[in-house]
């Protein structure tokens, strides 16, 4: 595939082409008034200040994509157009997930017909894609491990054409998969066979921010990225910022209740979403929309939703409460010689840096090999290979306060040998590229091999156990092993690398991991949820009778079963 821009910036007016065949989304990072562009059905979120700029596109004949920014008003020197390629998109075959899951059975749901199409383009006329190339990418999770048949592919806009829509099916008794950004890892965005999917990308609206409370409202397709620079532009941030920022949708992220690498400083979602608006199986809106701090009044509905990866509801709206900008943000990358000085580290980092610390991110040796060899990095630690690598963040108010303290934190673990070999972020592209170095590896696994991949919480202190188990039971088999994540959270990210998809490398793996985790009291997904992949790991993290209560729940939601089915709950129920 044709390397497309990446981070270009325009100024004035200039263009960029991109071959055709390119699976290509751009963002306009200036964030006013929403609108968007389609070529060849795919989404192509644009949001765009129309104050500022105006934009213009076109195919050539040659099938040249061509998106012309420009300038209109004076107010700013440049637009920043980020363009993400999927180069994996649209390139060999992955194996349909009801193939690679004989057992999995079709639920009794009825198969679309004409009639329904119609219906569907009567209420979201020129927004129902049925052709299947252009199903293609929607039908594939981002991990090429799972490809759904689905022949039908919803864009509402609004909340009450979902309630059409979900109304509709559920008469019909038409099962559903909700989509955002589909970046997420468990293959819970995806179709298993033919559900409809029914995606968020053109409800990409805020609805409101208060700049009092830093509290932002809006629709469930907004990209995280371009939320966060918008919240940025009143002096606020985004709770929760992850590697898939550039694509994810918020809505997804509540759905899946996403963590990333702001969950030590911010928490969870559960406590950052003041409010949630939902279409339910049966067309109901759960209005949930609510902007309060407090609000005490008996069971906390919108919790249920929160997590539910659309298995309950589809999220369509969300209120966030968004922390105040830090002013001041410094990144360290230190080497350590052992587990127990990575340990060190944080529990002196916790003790010195206090309140200002945000993160607090392990990489381990062979996470950094294969940023070496598949990510085009390199380690900006140039001395001796080390096994762990922490990147440290701190986020404040008084620049010359948290400079003072990150150098004399850096000094002080330096002193106690904690830390051998360190580098301090100084200039953007600096930040950028440390960053990357963490976020970038899961998208550089991906050109290694076949990743087993699963998000498990421990202990801090057991944080790393699990790997070096694995490293040993896996040796001669696995091409790599690696263990990196949020340390700081107890969430490791443990991936494993194969040569094939292949039951008996997996039988090598599961059930051992799960088994071990639990044994630990761990948890089987920290911050992926459980989607497709890993509904039959859930039973090792909560007890029969939670399942249970589980599958209460969903029968009070969903009698029919209509959302996102297969997915959370156990294959078996
Ligand atoms: O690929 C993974 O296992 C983790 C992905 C993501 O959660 C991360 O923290 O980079
Ligand atoms: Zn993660």
């Amino acid at each position: 595939m044709t390397a497309i821009a990446r981070n270009v910036l325009l100024r004035y007016q200039q263009s960029f082409s991109v071959q055709s065949g390119c699976f290509l989304q751009a963002h306009v990072l200036s964030l006013c008034t929403p609108g968007s562009l389609y070529w060849r059905h795919r989404p192509l979120p644009i949001i765009i200040c129309q104050k500022f700029a105006s934009l213009s596109y076109g195919t050539s004949p040659l099938n040249v994509f061509t998106l012309t920014i420009k300038r209109v008003k004076s107010y700013r020197t440049h637009i920043m157009i980020r363009s993400l390629s999927s180069s994996r998109a649209l390139q060999g075959e992955v194996p349909l997930t009801s193939d690679q899951y004989p057992s999995i059975k079709r639920g009794r749901f009825s198969q679309v017909c004409p009639d329904d199409v119609a219906f569907f383009e009567s209420v979201l006329p020129g927004r129902v894609v049925t052709g299947s190339d252009d199903l293609e990418a929607a039908n594939t999770d981002w991990l090429r491990m799972c490809r759904g048949q689905s022949k039908v592919l919803l864009r509402p806009q609004a909340t009450d054409e979902v309630s059409t829509i979900l109304k509709y099916c559920n008469e019909h008794n038409l099962a559903v998969v909700p989509q955002g950004g589909n970046t997420g890892l468990v293959g819970g965005s995806v179709p298993v066979f033919d559900e409809i999917i029914i995606s968020t990308s053109l409800m990409n609206q805020v609805i409101e921010f208060n700049s009092l409370s830093g509290i932002l409202t809006c629709q469930a397709g907004c990209i995280l990225e371009n939320l966060e620079l918008f919240v940025q532009e009143e002096g606020f941030t985004m709770p929760l910022d992850l590697g898939a920022k550039g694509s994810c949708h918020i809505g997804g992220n509540v759905a899946t209740s996403a963590g990333g690498i702001r969950f030590l400083r911010y928490g969870s979602l559960h406590g950052n979403t003041l409010g949630v608006e939902a279409v339910l199986a049966d067309g109901e809106i759960f209005d949930g929309l609510s902007s309060l701090r407090k609000d005490n009044t008996g069971y906390d509905l919108k919790q249920l939703l929160i997590g539910s990866e659309g298995t309950l509801g589809i999220i369509t709206a969300v209120c966030i409460l968004c922390p105040p900008k830090p002013r001041s943000v410094n990144l360290a990358l230190l080497g350590c010689r052992s587990f127990q000085a990575v340990l060190d580290t944080y529990k002196f980092s916790k003790e010195k840096l206090g309140e200002i610390l945000s993160a607090f991110e392990l990489i381990d040796c062979e996470s950094m090999k294969i940023q070496e060899t598949y990510g085009g990095h390199v380690n900006p630690l140039q001395g001796e290979t080390l096994p762990f690598y922490v990147v440290v963040e701190t986020s404040g108010s008084n620049k010359d306060h948290d400079e003072l303290k990150m150098s004399s934190f850096l000094e002080e673990v330096m002193g106690k040998g904690y830390v051998v070999d360190g580098t301090i972020a100084s200039e953007s592209f600096q930040f950028k590229n440390m960053w990357s170095l963490r976020e970038g590896i899961a998208a550089s696994l991906m050109k290694a091999g076949v990743v087993y991949k699963y998000d498990l919480s421990f202990s801090i202190e057991g944080f790393y156990e699990l790997v070096d188990v694995m490293r040993e039971k896996l040796k001669g088999d696995a091409l790599h092993v690696c263990g990196y994540g949020h340390l700081g959270d107890g969430n490791l990210h443990l991936n494993i690398v194969g040569p094939t998809l292949s039951k008996e490398f997996l039988s090598l793996i599961e059930p051992f991991v799960f088994e071990w985790t639990s044994d630990r009291g761990g948890s089987v997904s920290a911050e992926h949820g459980i989607g497709f992949k890993k509904r039959d790991a859930i039973q090792f993290s909560k007890t029969e009778k939670q399942i249970g209560i589980m599958q209460q729940v969903k029968s009070i939601f969903d009698p029919k079963g209509i959302l996102n089915p297969y997915k959370t709950i156990p294959s078996g129920s």
